[in-house]
């Protein structure tokens, strides 16, 4: 029997990018091997990680999402492991939904494993997403690069980050080829390093290292994780203020906006395009299939 032609889109968020395969019915096999094959920037099409596209009702993990969010983001990194969340991802993820024709401009919900997010598509092309609770469990770590270390602040945004403020950022080394942490009880499942500087007043840039993908140019997440962290470091904390506090994100591909509210919600702002579209070439898949 022949491989049946699949579709696929490319995409990115302050060039956080991504494959897209849009599979409504959840007819597609997806195994990590065949994940990684497409994420591979050489041998594949390229990407951060890949957008797998699915109606909830469709796939078993989001069925009991169905009556809130017609939409499932399957997400995997570039090495094909199940992530709970990407911020970015789910930007790109509705603005790909909008191009379809499945979602106007304005609200809609999209379900993650993180949960279903809020996402508001704004007529001048921005996007922002509700990204529910940060949350700061209580145990730091160390984070260490080339002889150099910093104490770390584990927030969890659905997705574990670990965030070290360094005096400069080319002190984070060359991420591609040096992961900066290793696997600890603090994160049995791995975590997602954010190395960050001081801009300004509420104005942080920031590096980081993603766990599955490596150093990305840019992380929705983790610039959530970061703002949160800053907050708190400048003794702001909206829940005890009562007003919302704004922190304006830099990251190598691009800047994010992020405001958390005092009831300990973040909401995260930035562009989310689309590049291009095609096919995939069905005896390539064949032979990474097999
Ligand atoms: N790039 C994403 C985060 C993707 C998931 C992450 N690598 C993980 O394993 O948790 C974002 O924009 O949030």
């Amino acid at each position: 029997m022949s491989t049946p032609q699949i579709a696929f889109l490319k995409g990115h968020g302050t060039e956080n990018d991504f494959v897209i395969v849009p599979d409504p019915d959840n007819a597609v096999d997806l195994p990590a091997s065949v994940v990684a094959r497409l994420c591979d920037r050489r041998a594949g099409i390229g990407g951060d990680g890949l957008l797998h596209v699915v109606r909830s009702a469709a796939h078993p993990e989001a069925r009991a999402m169905a009556e809130q969010a017609e939409w499932f983001m399957d997400y995997r990194n570039a090495d094909g492991s199940v992530a709970e969340m990407c911020g970015n991802g789910v930007r790109v993820f509705a603005r790909y939904l909008q191009r379809a024709g499945l979602a106007a401009e304005g609200d809609l919900a999209v379900a993650t494993r993180g949960g279903v997010k809020g996402v508001h598509l704004a007529k001048d092309g921005a996007v922002t997403v509700s990204m529910g609770h940060a949350r700061l469990p209580g145990s730091g770590v160390r984070v260490t690069v080339d002889g150099r270390s910093w104490d770390a602040r584990n927030v969890n945004m659905g997705n574990p980050h670990a965030v070290a403020f360094v005096e400069d950022l080319a002190h984070a080394g060359d991420l591609r080829s040096v992961p900066p942490f290793s696997p600890s009880s603090v994160y049995p499942d791995g975590v997602n390093i954010e190395f960050v500087v001081d801009r300004g007043p509420r104005h942080v840039a920031m590096r980081v290292h993603e766990r599955g993908s490596g150093e990305t140019r840019s992380c929705g997440t983790g610039a959530c994780a970061v703002a949160v962290a800053a907050a708190r470091r400048d003794g702001v904390d909206p829940a005890v203020t009562g007003a919302p506090a704004t922190y304006t994100v830099d990251l190598p591909g691009g800047t994010l906006v992020i405001t958390e509210f005092p009831d300990g919600t973040v909401d995260m702002t930035g562009p989310a395009v689309i590049v291009a579209e095609g096919v995939i070439d069905p005896d390539w898949l064949e032979t990474v299939s097999g």
